[in-house]
């Protein structure tokens, strides 16, 4: 898909396929064309040229577009004045969904005992509950979300992890927008990253990990012992505040390593340095802001 607005190139020549069964994060800073995008695939953008579809059907054309994709795209879009309950249950009604799918809707999302508050007293998480209870009001297979994790607190973070990764595992199509990689690192398996509107990157989320040095954070009570042994072992360690770092190392060894010396171990880790700093590169500065 290509969009202009103007002399402004939103997105340009842009080419993706996401898969049913994990979740797919749709990365870039911001300004780099995600709403454009996800907006020319509902439908509420016409590209200048390209097309999305949803298993071949352009969204206009989808038979039951709620119970095929769900969608949430601005969580600031409901009507203040309304309850949660009020809104859910006029979308469900014009799309003939069954009387319970509202409060079906609430309750996945956590919101069970808040569907008759006014969504103008809503949070911004709250907000984000409700655009989610949205989405999976048609129980639809596809969800496109943008920016989901935006405005969550630490519990939020962890709630819509937990959801996200089940509806992948339930055999759904989730694709979820973030300005962030590190918002989403534990939530996606495939990334796609775009910058300046253009594809800079496509892969599994382990393939941005280009750092050649393989570092291993690794604890036991008895640190020293741990340093020693691992030292004769012919790695090179240096301490941290929170354990020993391991040089060129993976995890597994280590933690045989120390299993054979008799050493139990408070905490064993693979990092991961690479994967922010490739990101970061991919998509230029503006990615730090
Ligand atoms: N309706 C519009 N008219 C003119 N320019 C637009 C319009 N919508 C988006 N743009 C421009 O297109 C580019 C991409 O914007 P877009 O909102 O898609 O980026 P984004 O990656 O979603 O960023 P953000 O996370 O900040 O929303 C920006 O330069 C933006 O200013």
């Amino acid at each position: 898909m290509t969009k202009t607005f103007g002399q402004v190139s939103a997105v340009s020549n842009l080419t993706f396929t996401v898969e049913p069964g994990q979740v797919t994060g749709f990365l870039g800073p911001n300004g780099a064309g995600k709403t454009t995008s996800l907006r020319m695939l509902l439908g509420l953008v016409r590209p200048t040229s390209g097309t999305a579809t949803f298993g071949g059907t352009a969204y206009a054309k989808l038979d039951s577009p709620l119970q095929t994709v769900g969608a949430s795209l601005e969580a600031a879009s409901f009507h203040p004045g309304r309850s949660a309950r009020n809104h859910l249950a006029v979308y469900a009604q014009s799309a003939g969904l069954p009387k319970t799918a509202p409060d079906a809707a609430l309750e996945k999302v956590g919101l069970s005992g808040y569907g008759d508050r006014r969504v103008g007293g809503y949070s911004l998480g709250m907000r984000q509950r409700l655009g989610l209870a949205f989405a999976l009001l048609g129980d639809p297979g596809v969800l496109v979300l943008d920016e989901p994790i935006n405005g969550l607190d630490p519990e939020g973070i962890k709630w819509i992890r937990l959801l996200l990764r089940a509806m992948a595992a339930e055999g759904r199509t989730v694709l979820i927008s973030s300005h962030l990689l590190s918002e989403v690192q534990q939530t996606v398996d495939d990334v796609i990253i775009i910058s300046h509107g253009t594809l800079v990157h496509r892969g599994e989320l382990s393939s941005l990990d280009t750092s050649d040095t393989k570092q291993v954070q690794v604890n036991a009570e008895d640190r020293d012992r741990l340093a020693t042994v691992l030292t004769e072992a012919g790695y090179q360690v240096s301490n941290l505040r929170s354990g020993v770092l391991v040089e060129n190392a993976d995890a597994a060894t280590i933690g045989r390593l120390a299993f054979e010396a008799g050493i139990p171990l408070t905490g064993l880790s693979q990092k991961r340095t690479g994967l922010e700093e490739s990101f970061l590169t991919l998509v230029g500065e503006e990615g730090a802001l």
